[in-house]
């Protein structure tokens, strides 16, 4: 039933059914069912906090999600403090949380001078002896022009031009570099995307050396035939479904159907934020990101595997939220909270 609605979906966008995605969907009862959970809050999650959340609080939170499983944690930025300062602490925060095998902890870096300050820290003798906090970046341009310079304040192509370069030296420097692309079905400020313009950006980043493409639906307006339609679009561009992640916040409450549809679809990995933590400072009356809790509850439920202890993830939610003065926007999240509660106060009846 899930598979010839999804078949149909696909269908539906503009006749353009691509083998990728038809063999993506063959594979939902089975064999990949493992979907790596990219945890964004660290950065994604915070970056638009007003009020500068203490050091101390966000390497709490790299090392607790650490015990819940997680395999990848976004750990902070090196933009520039001028545009954002809640980032201005990640030299600080990647030198204090733990290093776990196996982990990965990317970065974003938006330019040379981003990857200058990375690599002198990477260069410490601090390190000599002991693992070094992180061997991946990742870089960031948008589909939209308007959006590129509010984020980053260039064109498109500068971008490209200058992420090309930080790429390359990343990569001279033993570092992994993951690619994002903002904006990907639906701009603040131009309105609709063209997903073949996403198709062709997502190229030019694998092609620069990135070895995964992360589909940013940062507004939260898009909906699963839309995230579809932008799949489909790097597909035909010669983007493979393996290469691609999916990066999508909540605004219209469509974060939860977007992601299940790009894994039905064949993607395995998905970046999302405990408590539903986030927003882009550059994208206004946006929500944040989808929330870990959702997403893992709702994968586990369709027998993927993610690794993350979700009652975990679901502590963690509601730490962070409360720490920050916020309201846990994650329904899963609170629902596991309530239950635990109830279990607690049964037991000692
Ligand atoms: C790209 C720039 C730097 C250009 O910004 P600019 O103003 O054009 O840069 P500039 O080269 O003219 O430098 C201006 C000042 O910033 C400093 N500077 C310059 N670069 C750095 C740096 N790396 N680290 C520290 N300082 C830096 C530089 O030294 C200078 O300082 P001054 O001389 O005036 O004292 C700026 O636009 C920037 O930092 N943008 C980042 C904005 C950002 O972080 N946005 C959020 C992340 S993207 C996102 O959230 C979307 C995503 C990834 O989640 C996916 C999705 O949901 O879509």
């Amino acid at each position: 039933m899930l598979r010839q609605s999804l078949r149909r979906l696909v269908a539906d966008q503009r006749g353009t059914a691509c083998s990728q995605i038809r063999r993506g969907l063959a594979t939902v009862a089975g064999q990949r069912n493992f979907v790596k959970i990219v945890e964004v809050s660290p950065r994604d999650g915070l970056q638009n906090e007003k009020a500068i959340v203490p050091t101390e609080t966000k390497v709490k939170l790299v090392n607790w999600l650490l015990k819940a499983g997680v395999s990848v944690v976004e750990a902070g930025s090196f933009v520039s403090p001028k545009w954002v300062p809640q980032m201005a602490d990640t030299p600080q925060v990647i030198q204090e949380m733990q290093i776990k095998s196996g982990v990965s902890y990317p970065v974003l870096v938006p330019n040379a001078k981003g990857l200058d300050t990375l690599l002198s820290i990477l260069s410490s003798d601090s390190w000599a002896t002991r693992q070094k906090p992180t061997d991946e970046i990742a870089i960031f341009t948008a589909a939209t022009e308007s959006f590129t310079k509010a984020n980053t304040n260039c064109t498109i192509a500068e971008s490209l031009e200058r992420l090309s370069q930080v790429t390359q030296r990343a990569r001279d420097n033993q570092l992994k570099v993951r690619g994002y692309i903002s904006v990907v079905a639906g701009c603040p400020y131009e309105g609709a995307v063209d997903a073949k313009r996403v198709g062709q950006i997502a190229k030019e980043l694998l092609q620069m050396g990135c070895y995964e493409v992360s589909l940013g639906d940062t507004v939260g307006v898009a909906t699963p035939p839309e995230m579809i339609a932008v799949l489909d679009a790097c597909v035909q561009a010669g983007v493979p479904v393996d290469a691609l992640a999916a990066h999508c916040h909540d605004t219209f409450g469509m974060g939860l159907a977007n992601v299940l549809t790009m894994v039905r679809a064949g993607v395995r990995t998905v970046d999302s934020s405990v408590g539903g933590l986030g927003g882009c400072p550059y994208s206004p009356g946006a929500t944040g990101n989808i929330d870990t809790e959702s997403v893992v509850y709702a994968l586990h439920k369709e027998g993927y595997e993610t690794g993350i202890d979700l009652s975990e993830a679901a502590r963690i939610g509601d730490w962070i939220s409360n720490a920050i003065g916020r309201l846990n926007s994650s329904n899963a999240g609170r629902a596991i909270i309530a239950r635990e509660r109830l279990q607690k106060e049964k037991a000692k009846l």
